[in-house]
């Protein structure tokens, strides 16, 4: 046997012992500030204006973009298993409805209002959140409204947008939640709301803190949502911008946000740490987009992680940063898994 006979015996100190604090899985437990619950799970849904098919999306393993008729039962197995929170984005696949500025995407017969209506009905209980962007819409794929050069018209795409969350609204929403990033369009939102007397009703979760970048690919495959041509770099954030996304928090506080999100998530937990700081009175959620959640499957089905603890560690995370609220192609997975052991 090894013996380090030759260095001097050291007195153990009393404050060098942690692991008598961790040494069974309760214990483990113990150590969670938070633990994960199924009411913090919001499951994005992909909903197609073909009602009654439903289509893998080969890029986002598990997921299927739904048509109304087949979204129904489909979420009604989810709520079974307490799914508590929902969030919809439109995909009109049919020819020729996408415009220049997103007709399609407030369309009393398109696919987010009648999935609205559709599941309001079936789920009274199910709380209907809503993406608010044009990008899936509009035939040049951009999230707002167009100058002639490319650049984004401020003015007419706020106007359109809070027209667009105000009908999803009235149409029985129970949040809007703004991805598109133009400036201004919170403040919009909330005034429309206020005029159509839906304020007091309805929850605006800004996308404050949304970065460009390589995340979003498969969401794009998803959504048929890629930009036409150039990017969205001029209105999503620059990934080293930490001091564009505290701008951007306080000022869709101060617009009138109702809760904020950041995304993407796994790569952005300073910013998820310092939202929880700078909006410590707002409920703070992060979005683990599709690449993350990609390259999860990925790695695990190359055998370099296994998927339940990897996905628990991910989302452990985003709690740990100080998120309460989480938007997760994870929840299926979660409203399962909650209900086993949770690895400790
Ligand atoms: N504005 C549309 C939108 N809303 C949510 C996501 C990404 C979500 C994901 O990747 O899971 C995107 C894509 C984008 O901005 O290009
Ligand atoms: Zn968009
Ligand atoms: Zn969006």
């Amino acid at each position: 046997m090894h013996t380090a006979e030759y260095l001097p015996e050291q007195p153990t100190e009393i404050s060098s012992i942690l692991q008598g604090g961790y040494n069974h899985p309760l214990l483990r437990s113990w150590q969670h500030e938070r633990q994960l619950t199924k009411d913090m799970f919001i499951f994005p849904l992909f909903v197609s204006d073909k009602e009654n098919e439903e289509e893998p999306i080969p890029s986002l393993p598990n997921i299927k973009r739904f048509g109304v008729n087949k979204l129904i039962p489909y979420v009604g197995g989810l709520v079974k298993k307490g799914l508590k929170a929902v969030i919809l984005f439109g995909v009109p696949l049919k020819e020729g409805v996408k415009d220049p500025v997103g007709t399609a995407a407030d369309d009393p017969n398109g696919p987010v209002i009648m999935a609205i209506k559709a599941l309001r009905a079936a789920f009274p209980e199910l709380y209907i959140m809503c993406d608010v962007c044009l990008c899936e819409f509009t035939s040049h794929g951009h999230c707002g409204v167009l100058y002639e050069d490319g650049s984004i018209n401020t003015r007419l795409s706020v106007r359109r947008l809070a027209a667009v969350a105000v009908n999803y609204a009235k149409a029985g929403a129970n949040s809007v939640a703004p991805s598109d990033m133009v400036d201004g369009r919170v403040k919009a939102i909330k005034q429309g709301l206020v005029d159509a007397g839906l304020a007091h009703k309805t929850f605006v979760m800004s996308y404050s803190a949304k970065f460009s970048g390589n995340l979003y690919g498969p969401f794009r495959d998803a959504a048929c949502s890629s930009p036409g041509q150039g990017d969205r770099k001029c209105y999503q954030l620059p990934s080293g911008g930490k001091g564009l996304a505290r701008r951007a928090l306080l000022r869709d506080i101060s617009e009138g946000a109702d809760g904020i999100l950041v995304k993407p998530s796994t790569f952005y937990l300073d910013i998820v740490k310092e939202a929880s700081a700078i909006c410590q009175d707002y409920p703070v959620g992060c979005y683990h987009v599709s690449g993350e959640y990609a390259m999860l499957h990925a790695a695990a089905e190359k055998g370099v992680v296994d998927l339940k603890t990897i996905a628990f560690e991910a989302h452990y995370g985003f709690l740990r940063a100080g998120a309460r609220i989480i938007i997760s192609y994870f929840t299926p997975e979660f409203l399962e898994w909650l209900d086993e052991p949770v690895p400790m």
